[in-house]
């Protein structure tokens, strides 16, 4: 699993450390009711009819202009994954983007403000841009035990909850993230093209609080054009 973070921490939290997340489970249900309940209940927000797994999607969630913009800012911060990562299996671009600057605030408070999360749960948003033949193999958002960082990450905001992510651009060959385990009809995955200023929202927990097998996803690669994408990803406590 790949994370960055911006240095909004410190080394403490050390009594967090040893309960394998397992305090995390009441506050990950309690995130997954709350989010599940909100976006049901907005007319923008189509949950895609599919078992075992909390998926939701809206269309033109960001403008064209604003697609334009992140593209821009994307390219600004992107650098290789893999220098963090080696083998971690995802071979795009990507990096942190500025939590200060005032047009990713705005663009962040609306996303914290669809799914209804304390915006202190958040990380900053990272941007992520894959170039042909460059992709996000199959891995969960969520952490694992077997994680080098999984001490770490339960000592600072604890377990991932929900991952928002939105597609910047269309790509004109590959590109689209796959749900390996959940089926749209039966046999055929969940397989979602990239579509300009659509979000796409994800619950990587089952209803009762504990990862769910089903969150598995990847980015294809791409095949002709070039993908750009943002990711946002929630806490099961405040990201400090
Ligand atoms: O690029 C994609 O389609 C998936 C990205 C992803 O899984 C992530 O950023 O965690
Ligand atoms: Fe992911």
């Amino acid at each position: 699993m790949v994370f960055f973070r911006s240095g909004k921490r410190d080394a403490q939290g050390s009594e967090t450390q040893n309960n394998g997340g397992d305090s995390d489970r009441a506050a990950l249900r309690r995130v997954g009711d709350q989010v599940r309940a909100r976006l049901d209940a907005d007319p923008a927000v189509y949950r895609l009819p599919v078992e075992g797994f909390e998926l939701y999607a809206v269309g033109d969630f960001f403008t064209r202009t604003e697609c334009e913009r992140l593209i821009a800012i994307v390219d600004s911060v992107a650098r290789p994954s893999e220098t963090y990562n080696p083998g971690g299996g995802r071979t795009s671009y990507s990096g942190d983007v500025d939590p200060h600057d005032p047009f990713i605030r705005m663009l962040q408070r609306r996303i914290d403000d669809l799914v209804g999360i304390d915006p202190a749960f958040g990380e900053t948003i990272q941007g992520q841009r894959y170039l042909p033949g460059q992709e996000f193999k199959a891995h969960f958002d969520h952490f694992r035990p077997s994680d080098p960082m999984w001490e770490d990450e339960i000592a600072h905001g604890g377990q991932r909850s929900w991952t928002a992510m939105a597609y910047l651009n269309a790509v004109e060959e590959g590109g689209s993230t796959d749900f390996p385990k959940v089926d749209i009809t039966p046999g055929v995955h969940v397989s979602i093209p990239p579509q300009p200023g659509a979000l796409l929202i994800w619950n990587n927990m089952a209803p009762d609080g504990r990862p769910n097998p089903r969150s598995l996803h990847a980015g294809c690669p791409v095949i002709k054009g070039v993908k750009y994408v943002l990711t946002k990803w929630y806490r099961a406590r405040p990201w400090v």
